[in-house]
């Protein structure tokens, strides 16, 4: 079957003898490709590829080892430029198919300075359970496996299983040589790596974060705790390592990884690095959000900037605004920034954030958007001028998008992570704003993750 074209969510498009359209991964345009038929519903279809029968001439080779079995950078067989095509095509297709609203022409597609070791924060976990290929499965047959421990990423859909990694391409040294070292060292001492299903074992997961101006934070997670085995390992860990600015620990004997309800102790250093964007300053602590591709994020902010093109006189809400950055940073146009997020400790940290930069006149609100943005609350903090609205990949709720109609603010400035959501709320604001501005930033290279920024202007 021939790829005639990318779909939303990575996912590429060929045909059945009858038209019927099937969604295939892992393909490319231009490619055909021997298809398994896995779902099949009365207007489409989703198959899985079994064989490349012939390559499309867009193909590269993908520079990672561990390509295909891990689940991240997946479009690393597609040229860098090919992939910021298909991604300004996937904001237009959903603004068509889903928004059905008035385009003006996109702006071309803000692609990423660094297109490798852009991320400022991986996770890596230490599981009993490494993963097994499909091929090594095969070539096992009935043999049975002895059991094998790992470092790494989680097998994409597998919550037990997990991808040894020799070297990850998304984020710079030294992130490799630290995870490394971890690696060999556990192995050395003999130290157990966590089980998934009998909950126990030792070593169970590792973050390292970096700043663009080199810092370097790391938190190992244990499942027990033992000061001595601990004391011993970081020593050593501090000596192949001393890029290492902060070193924190946490102690984890629940069911589930999240780290947010737990004490972080710090072993070494502040506790939090900081990273830097324009002359604006953001401690990051092991819990803090902070946009994963720094560098882009400064990018994506000076287009919201821009878009939002603010006087200095006017009251700019910033909703969902987690750490407050976006607000922050677009502050000195603003005579009055209002942040609003659920995550109570991310208003803590926007407030630090805030005052740390000398920014007196930003006020930051924790709370669901919808249930504090009532028309008391903006009576209360002034009429907005600029609404800037950054919502996860859900979008924004309905009762938030009639709020915002009502409000009737002169702009608004939608950031999202999800054009097909996007477009569903664009389609509602539609009765009365017109869509100005708009221009996709990719912040993911090597994934199909696309960010967009849109312009309302009230008609
Ligand atoms: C895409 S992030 C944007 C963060 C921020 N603007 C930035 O650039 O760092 C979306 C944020 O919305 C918050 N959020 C999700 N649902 C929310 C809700 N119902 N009310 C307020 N905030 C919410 C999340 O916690 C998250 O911090």
């Amino acid at each position: 079957m021939p790829i005639v074209s990318y779909a939303a969510e990575g996912r590429c498009i060929g045909h059945l003898p009858d038209g019927k359209v099937v969604f295939v991964e892992n393909a490319v345009p231009g490619d055909v490709v021997d298809v398994r038929i896995t779902k099949s519903k009365k207007s489409f279809a989703e198959g899985r590829m079994l064989r490349l029968v012939t390559p499309s001439p867009d193909r590269i080779v993908p520079f990672c080892e561990h390509f295909g079995v891990c689940g991240g950078c997946k479009w690393q067989m597609l040229p860098y430029e090919k992939q910021l095509e298909y991604k300004q095509q996937q904001v237009a297709d959903q603004m068509k198919r889903i928004g059905h609203v008035a385009l003006p022409e996109m702006e071309p597609i803000s692609g990423s300075t660094l297109q490798r070791l852009y991320r400022n924060k991986l996770e890596f976990t230490f599981s009993s359970k490494r993963f097994r290929t499909n091929e090594e499965l095969t070539a096992a047959g009935d043999a049975e496996f002895a059991p094998e421990s790992a470092l790494g990423f989680h097998a994409p859909g597998l919550f037990d299983k997990v991808v040894p990694i020799n070297t990850c391409h998304l984020q710079p040294e030294p992130t490799n040589k630290i995870r490394n070292f971890l690696r060999d060292y556990t192995r050395e001492h003999q130290l157990s790596y966590y089980d998934f299903r009998a909950h126990t074992g030792f070593m169970r997961n590792l973050m390292i974060r970096v700043t663009t101006t080199g810092e370097v934070l790391v938190n190992v997670v244990f499942g027990e705790d033992d000061a001595q085995v601990r004391g011993d390992m970081f020593a050593k860990l501090l000596a192949i390592a001393p890029e290492i600015s902060t070193l924190c620990y946490t102690i984890n004997t629940k069911w589930n990884d999240s780290i947010y309800d737990l004490e972080i102790h710090t072993y070494h250093g502040k506790g939090f690095i900081t990273e830097k964007l324009e002359d604006f300053t953001f401690n990051i602590s092991p819990k803090s959000f902070f946009q994963t591709n720094s560098t882009q994020a400064e990018t994506l902010y000076r287009i919201t900037r821009d878009f939002a093109g603010l006087n200095g006189s006017e009251v700019l809400y910033d909703l969902y605004c987690g750490t407050g950055s976006i607000g922050i940073f677009c502050s000195k146009g603003a005579r009055k920034v209002i942040g609003i997020e659920v995550i109570e400790q991310a208003i803590e940290d926007a407030k630090v954030n805030a005052a740390q930069n000398g920014i007196g006149h930003a006020l930051f609100y924790a709370g669901d958007v919808a249930a504090i943005c009532t028309d008391a609350f903006f009576e209360e903090h002034g009429k907005p001028d600029v609404i800037i609205t950054d919502p996860p990949r859900a979008g924004m709720s309905e009762k938030l998008v009639q709020q915002l109609l009502k409000m009737r603010a002169p702009k608004i400035v939608y950031v999202s992570c999800n054009p097909a959501t996007q477009a569903r709320d664009l389609a509602l604001l539609d009765e009365a704003y017109r869509i100005d501005r708009m221009r996709p930033v990719d912040m993911f290279p090597h994934t199909h993750h696309i960010e967009n920024v849109v312009l309302l202007t009230l008609r």
